[in-house]
């Protein structure tokens, strides 16, 4: 039985004095929900400050990328080292906006996911295919793609922390959520690809979260149904209430 993991992505949002003051109003409103999982990723600066309010509650705090290489002249760059250093436990890779803005490519992904790997931190791999992608059919051949290289040299034993989020890149930011037939088919089309590399065990242990325009009244049809184990949420995770109200949901039974 896999548990549902619930991530928020604040993206280029919030200053460490915010996020500790979401931590304040928001931990209230989910310190019952046993569950799921709850991880927050907001920037870099306010890793530690929100680290340090999470000391000792059900919530865990991870970053939104970082490098794979544990030191070394890149400036700008946060290592696996300094992220386990803090005390962040998770990692987001290969976001479609690093890709689209930053250059990161299936490569990187992989380096990043063996790092993550290697490091303990939890990585939360992102993959997802681009509308005109979707409208040419190509939705499987790219998510095989995507998963194919980001898991490329690495032992089906060390991927038991592995978590996927398929986000398509036409709903994210948009308010377009893909409907849950759409995303239920892509995630099955991803635990196959994770099947055929790394065997079904380890396909059926992988989390594999949904994210794209997920708000609370849609949390529930998208999370209820069998291959999607949770969400990983951009705008609406930036304020307590509809981020708990999306856990509520995505939890109810
Ligand atoms: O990119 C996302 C999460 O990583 C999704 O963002 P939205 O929930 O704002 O569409």
């Amino acid at each position: 039985m896999r548990k549902l993991l619930i991530a928020a992505n604040w993206k280029m949002y919030k200053t460490p004095t915010e996020s500790t003051a979401f931590l304040t109003s928001f931990f209230p409103l989910v310190k019952n929900i046993e569950t799921a999982e709850i991880v927050l990723c907001p920037a870099m600066t306010s890793l530690t400050a929100l680290v340090d309010a999470a000391r000792g509650k059900s919530v865990c705090v991870g970053a939104q990328t970082m490098h794979w290489l544990n030191e070394g002249a890149y400036t700008g760059e946060t290592s696996p080292t300094m992220l386990t250093a803090i005390g962040a436990t998770h990692v987001l890779i290969g976001h479609s906006e690093r890709r689209q803005y930053f250059n990161e490519t299936d490569t990187t992904v992989n380096l990043k996911l063996k790092s993550a790997l290697a490091h303990g931190l939890v990585p939360i791999v992102c993959v997802g295919e681009h509308l005109n992608e979707r409208e040419q059919n190509l939705t499987a051949d790219v998510l095989n793609l995507q998963v194919s290289v980001a898991l490329e040299g690495i032992d089906a034993a060390a991927l038991a922390p592995l978590v996927i989020a398929y986000e398509p890149v036409w709903a994210i930011g948009t308010g377009r959520t893909a409907t849950p037939e759409i995303a239920e088919d892509a995630h099955k089309i991803i635990r196959t690809k994770i099947a055929s590399i790394a065997g079904s065990d380890v396909a059926n242990a992988t989390r594999i979260l949904y994210g794209g325009s997920v708000k609370p009244d849609n949390a529930r049809s998208l999370c209820c149904l069998d291959d999607i184990d949770g969400a990983l949420v951009g705008g609406a995770s930036l304020e307590p209430t509809s981020f708990s109200q999306i856990i509520a949901n995505a939890t109810a039974h």
